[in-house]
């Protein structure tokens, strides 16, 4: 019987020629020309995959992080209430990578070893059916362990990079504030509690190695395993001539390639399973449908719009906190065109007010309506691109001044230098945004910590300015808790021009605030306690609205008294 295949025959050449030596020389230059060729061709072959496998591996990750990326700014506010930025940021870098690794690399290599696999079973089947049929007796027990197993390194996989998110989610915060971290002394207990959750996600990936090397030492010991069943089964048929020394060398040399091959899948195998265990949140977060969409729904001719606001019975409790309700059965109207200023206890609701008008959180009962049109049905990205927002604690980007600005209008690309000035006249900035040695390309620090308060928050104003210059028909403004006399008459003189011909929603968290105002409303215990315009507000001697301005100036008196 003749050897099947071109290696197993010039093994019996060689075998067979051992006493004539130049038929040997001959075996065996032939056989290193083949060799020599099969490495050169893999060899190319090989850089060819793996530079390909680079790219479109930087490309599926860079997709994945695009798409999760997408999804996440897609969730509605109450999604970022119970998910925290540094737990999203860690999915959106590490476990990215994770999964672009194992379905990039990792799969070519998987797809090798089982291409490489299957040559080899074929080459065992086609030598010697019976001899392939007793030594692959191993995979079937062997699959069924990778099953359990793997399902075990996908549990500890998430558990990883749950761990590894908690831990960057702590940097993050605690880097972020430095300020406070600092202020309280706490450098070194925030770096014990980093170090602690570190060594969480150390134990846990030790674990994973120790998973890992336990399969990789049964695929090796299975390997083996073959390689002994070739030897004994296959010396049998040779000592009853079944098979030629060829054939049984051939047929081991394909069982070691299996084998190889075997421990190749193995890895990638325990790598995808890493994989589909960092993948499970980003599969989450991928999949998650927003609460309510962010551009769908009615949109409204400009010229129907007036601006006036209302809430009817309307009940509500923050997804976080459902146990406790914020409002119940409020009604409140905002005329169009009027100035509304919000008062009332620290905690009572004045921002949650302004956050259900922007849509930012839907109410559990009752309705919300613009110009009599329900905000529900209107569409949210619309909605807001109408309303001016200048918050209470205005956060500016880490970019230049005028970038911050421009950030207002709806392509900042297009907004020119004069308009930023204009809206930094208004805003009572440009003075001293010109006063700074780089003018409007001083850069104003993460969330604008380069600045003071009151600078911020007129820059907020100009950025403001910008949309509501556009088509802006509503206007929050949320007055600072503090700001100095000086500033505060800039910040209140910039805040006229924006008012005019607006309906106005202040939240006034200080009292001063509201004399422009053409009505007060006092929210207290979860509904309008008193609503009508100041003066009147103020005639009530037993009124809320009053005891609240007779407390801050009964206050006022005390600091006017301390400095005598
Ligand atoms: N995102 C949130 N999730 C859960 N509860 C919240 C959330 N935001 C605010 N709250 C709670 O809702 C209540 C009302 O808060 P809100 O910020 O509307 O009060 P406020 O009247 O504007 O207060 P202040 O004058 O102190 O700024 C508070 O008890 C607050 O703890």
């Amino acid at each position: 019987m003749s050897a099947p295949f071109f290696l197993g025959k010039v093994i019996d050449t060689i075998y067979t020629s051992a006493s004539d030596t130049e038929a040997m020389t001959a075996s065996l230059s032939s056989l290193c020309i083949l060799l020599t060729g099969v490495f050169l061709c893999g060899g190319a072959a090989n850089a060819a995959r793996v530079y390909l496998m680079q790219l479109s591996g930087q490309q599926i990750v860079r997709n994945l992080r695009a798409s999760v990326f997408s999804s996440v700014l897609r969730q509605e506010v109450a999604f970022f209430d119970k998910n925290r930025t540094g737990e999203l940021i860690n999915r959106l870098s590490a476990d990215t990578a994770v999964v672009g690794r194992s379905i990039t690399d990792n799969l070519s290599d998987g797809l090798r070893a089982v291409a490489q696999a299957a040559a080899g079973v074929s080459m065992m089947f086609y030598i010697s059916p019976s001899l392939a049929s007793f030594v692959l007796l191993i995979v079937p027990p062997m699959a069924a362990v990778a099953v359990v197993y793997g399902r075990y390194l996908r549990s500890i996989s998430k558990r990883t990079q749950d761990a590894l998110a908690q831990a960057t989610q702590l940097a993050e915060e605690r880097i972020s504030n430095i300020r406070t971290v600092r202020a309280f002394g706490k450098e070194l207990s925030e770096v014990d509690t980093y170090t602690q959750k570190a060594d969480h996600v150390l134990s846990l990936a030790k674990l994973e190695a120790l998973m890992r090397a336990g399969f990789f030492g049964l695929t090796g010991v299975s390997g083996n395993l073959m390689i002994l069943a070739v030897l004994y089964k296959g010396g049998l048929l040779m000592a009853s001539q079944h098979m030629t020394i060829g054939e049984l060398s051939s047929f081991l040399m394909y069982t070691f390639w299996v084998g190889i091959s075997i421990a190749g899948l193995s890895s990638f195998y325990s790598e995808l399973m890493k994989g589909f265990g960092a993948g499970a949140r980003l599969w989450e977060l991928l999949d998650r449908k927003p609460e309510f969409p962010l551009n769908e729904g009615r949109v409204l001719p400009a010229e129907q719009l007036k601006g006036q606001l209302q809430f009817r019975d309307v009940s509500f409790a923050y997804p976080a906190r459902r146990e406790a309700p914020i409002f119940q059965n409020l009604n409140l109207l905002v005329p169009a065109g009027t100035i509304m200023a919000v008062v009332g206890p620290s905690g009572s609701g004045k921002s949650s007010l302004v956050s259900l008008l922007l849509r930012l959180y839907d109410p559990d009962a009752g309705v919300i309506s613009i110009d009599g049109y329900e905000i529900k049905d209107l569409n949210p990205y619309w909605l807001r691109s109408h309303i001016g927002t200048v918050s209470q604690e205005p956060v500016l980007f880490s970019c230049s001044i005028r970038d911050n600005i421009a950030y207002g209008a709806e392509d900042p690309e297009a907004v020119t230098m004069e308009d930023v000035y204009r809206a930094a006249r208004v805003a009572n900035a440009f003075d001293f945004v010109q006063a700074f040695p780089k003018g409007f390309d001083t850069v104003v620090g993460e969330k604008g910590v380069l600045l003071s308060g009151g600078q911020k928050q007129r820059i907020a104003i100009a950025r403001a300015l910008l949309k509501v210059n556009t088509d802006s028909f509503i206007l929050f403004f949320f007055t600072a808790h503090a700001l100095d006399a000086e500033n505060e008459f800039l910040v209140q003189e910039a805040l006229e021009r924006l008012m005019e011909g607006r309906t106005v929603v202040i939240i006034a968290h200080r009292l001063s605030t509201i004399k422009n105002a053409d009505s007060v409303a006092v929210i207290d215990r979860r509904h309008v306690a008193e609503c009508g315009p100041p003066t009147e507000l103020l005639g009530n001697r037993e009124g809320l609205f009053r005891k609240l301005m007779e407390k801050q100036a009964f206050l006022q008196e005390e600091q006017q008294r301390a400095l005598q």
